[in-house]
């Protein structure tokens, strides 16, 4: 009996497998868009409700100084006032750390309006203010009451540190990072977290979270980044310092991009507990914080308060330097090596001329210079930066960005990292076909990935060679510093950046080596810069963009250079920056 049913059920079976089959591969093949749409729907939800938070802590800040807030002319004053005016007089108590901060607050939520550089303010801020004002004079700590604008990816106590990554949405921090902590020791209040790219991998300010920060110079263009919150922050004076931090120029090109001047320190000074940083366990090339400020004198003041015993106590893998004044207060005179082009992506007419200018100040100032030669910026770029940063293969970035909103300005990388290497390896020869130009093909290549632990020792190997050889070509020329440039161009178009990443050897240089390196405003593009650009070559497709994005609506963008001293030599490039801003600040005889 039981024989006779199971025969019927196999042959009706056999009868209808085709039928079943369909209809087990569509209820699976159904099921698993549905749970896609709905995870899809999950993230964009998440992202929503996180705009919205932002939007309300936004209008409240607003609506709480619209009612209590200083009139429009204490605005302008207390925030046009410099690092040392301000200091002194929060110092003697002329001005209260709560009426500098609503005037900050006042300006910052103005600007941001066109800017976009907030991701939401610091609800905090007002409370450590009122306490900062009952500290007596003789207690007050060398930041006492500086309002502090703070780039997203700092931890900060109940704030989330997403890079741009829905990932990392709704996990706010138990703990103040050490950067954070030391701070507000010293007095500082941190009162806004600022915009940065999605991955903070790129130096287009834009993310599915916070959206895109646009240039305070001119608004069809972008801050830079990544710390781009902080450039157009500072650049539009609502913050007078600011923090961002920096793996291939993310402090240098927003400083650069926006007019305002930075210190990358040498890696390690700062210690590595501070941020959110998206490429983790990779010791090659590592990312340094660093301050932001619209002055030379802020940010030696700043270094000065924060290489504190209270930082090595905390940190002790940080080595316990104090700063050295030494280095930093010297008037000897220096031998400064230069460049304007690092043979790579040549400088446009007005990144030449503010170099010239830095130059020329620097001689006027009595130091000696002498032209400087990059060795191998290609090679530098396209295997040792991108096999160290990009080196495995793109696992951590897939892992982190497949299941996320991606921003348009990351996209490309992200179709790229999901290819099958095989067809990937053939395409990137094309690739430089494309661009008659090498790097962008080996750059795909060594982001494919080490495939051993002895081609990652022998990316290490070749790290540490290219350190010497640049060390050697230093020593052989007697050099205190190098000043160049800090990227070929400067602030680029919205959406144009995915198309400029060759500009980044200038700074990618100086993270590979782990040299300290500053920026200082030098000059504006002028209209005849600008006329000049009929010159520029345009052979490789790099080439091609800077002419195409270059030669219009560019004059009156910020022109700085960068400052470079040897490692753990962070105050002389300091001291470098700070004759060349004294010297550029002098009136001189026409
Ligand atoms: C995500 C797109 C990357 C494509 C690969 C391009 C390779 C190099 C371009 C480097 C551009 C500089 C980016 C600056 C990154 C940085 O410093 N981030 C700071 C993190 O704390």
């Amino acid at each position: 009996m039981l024989n006779k049913i199971i025969e019927t059920l196999s042959a009706y079976c056999s009868e209808n497998a085709g039928h079943y089959a369909s209809l087990v591969v569509g209820t699976i093949g159904a099921l698993c868009i549905a749970k896609y749409l709905w995870k899809w729907r999950g993230i964009k939800e998440k992202i929503r409700y996180k705009q919205g938070k932002c939007r309300k802590a936004i209008q409240n800040l607003q609506e709480s100084l619209d009612k209590n807030g200083p009139s429009e002319n204490d605005v302008e004053l207390i925030t046009s006032l410099s690092f040392e005016e301000l200091h002194s007089k929060l110092q003697k108590g002329e001005l209260k750390a709560v009426d500098v901060l609503k005037a900050f607050q006042t300006k910052a939520l103005k600007k941001n309006e066109d800017l976009n550089f907030m991701v939401e303010p610091i609800t905090e801020a007002m409370a450590i203010a009122v306490d900062l004002d009952k500290v007596p004079p003789n207690k007050r700590g060398p930041l006492h009451g500086i309002p502090i604008s703070v780039k997203e990816n700092y931890y900060i106590k109940g704030y989330d540190s997403t890079g741009g990554l829905s990932n990392f949405l709704f996990k706010p921090r138990s703990e103040d990072g050490h950067m954070i902590t030391v701070l507000k020791e010293l007095g500082a209040i941190p009162f806004v977290r600022t915009n940065i790219p999605q991955s903070m991998m790129t130096f287009e300010c834009s993310n599915p979270i916070y959206g895109t920060t646009f240039n305070p110079h001119n608004l069809t263009r972008g801050p830079g980044g990544s710390s781009g919150g902080e450039g157009a922050i500072l650049g539009s004076e609502a913050s007078l310092l600011g923090w961002g931090s920096d793996i291939g120029g993310s402090l240098r090109i927003p400083s650069h991009f926006c007019g305002v001047c930075c210190l990358k320190p040498t890696a390690g000074r700062l210690g590595f507990q501070s941020t959110e940083e998206l490429v983790r366990g990779q010791t090659l090339v590592v990312a340094t914080i660093g301050p932001m400020a619209r002055d030379v004198y802020t940010l030696g003041k700043v270094m000065e308060a924060v290489w504190s015993s209270m930082l090595f106590q905390m940190d002790t893998s940080i080595p316990p330097l104090p700063f050295n004044h030494e280095l930093y207060d010297s008037s000897d005179s220096l031998c400064i090596g230069y460049y304007d082009s690092d043979g790579y992506v040549p400088p446009i007419p007005g990144v030449k001329r503010g170099l010239n200018l830095a130059v020329e100040a620097l001689r006027r100032k009595g130091h000696t210079l002498v032209p400087f030669e990059v060795p191998d910026p290609r090679g530098m770029f396209c295997k040792l930066f991108a096999g160290a940063v990009f080196g495995d293969g793109g696992k951590n970035f897939i892992s982190q960005l497949s299941e996320d909103v991606v921003d348009s300005s990351i996209q490309m990388l992200i179709y790229a990292y999901k290819f099958p290497n095989f067809l990937l390896r053939p395409l990137s020869y094309i690739v430089s076909l494309v661009h008659k130009d090498e790097v962008p093909g080996q750059q795909m290549r060594s982001m494919l990935g080490g495939e051993s632990i002895s081609g990652w020792w022998e990316l290490a190997h070749e790290i540490q060679k290219y350190k010497l050889e640049f060390e050697r070509l230093w020593k052989e020329k007697g050099l205190d510093a190098i000043v160049c440039p800090v990227m070929p161009f400067v602030a680029s178009p919205i959406g144009a950046v995915k198309f400029l990443l060759g500009g980044a050897t200038y700074t990618t240089l100086y993270n590979v080596l782990n040299y300290p390196a500053g920026c200082v405003p030098v000059t504006r593009v002028t209209a005849i810069d600008e006329k000049e650009m009929e010159n520029y070559p345009s052979t490789t497709l790099t080439e091609k963009f800077v002419r195409k994005y270059y030669s219009s609506e560019t004059t009156g963008l910020p022109v700085s250079v960068q400052c470079v001293a040897l490692p753990f030599r962070d105050e002389m490039a300091l001291r470098v920056m700070r004759d060349l801003e004294t010297e550029l600040k002098k009136p001189r005889r026409k």
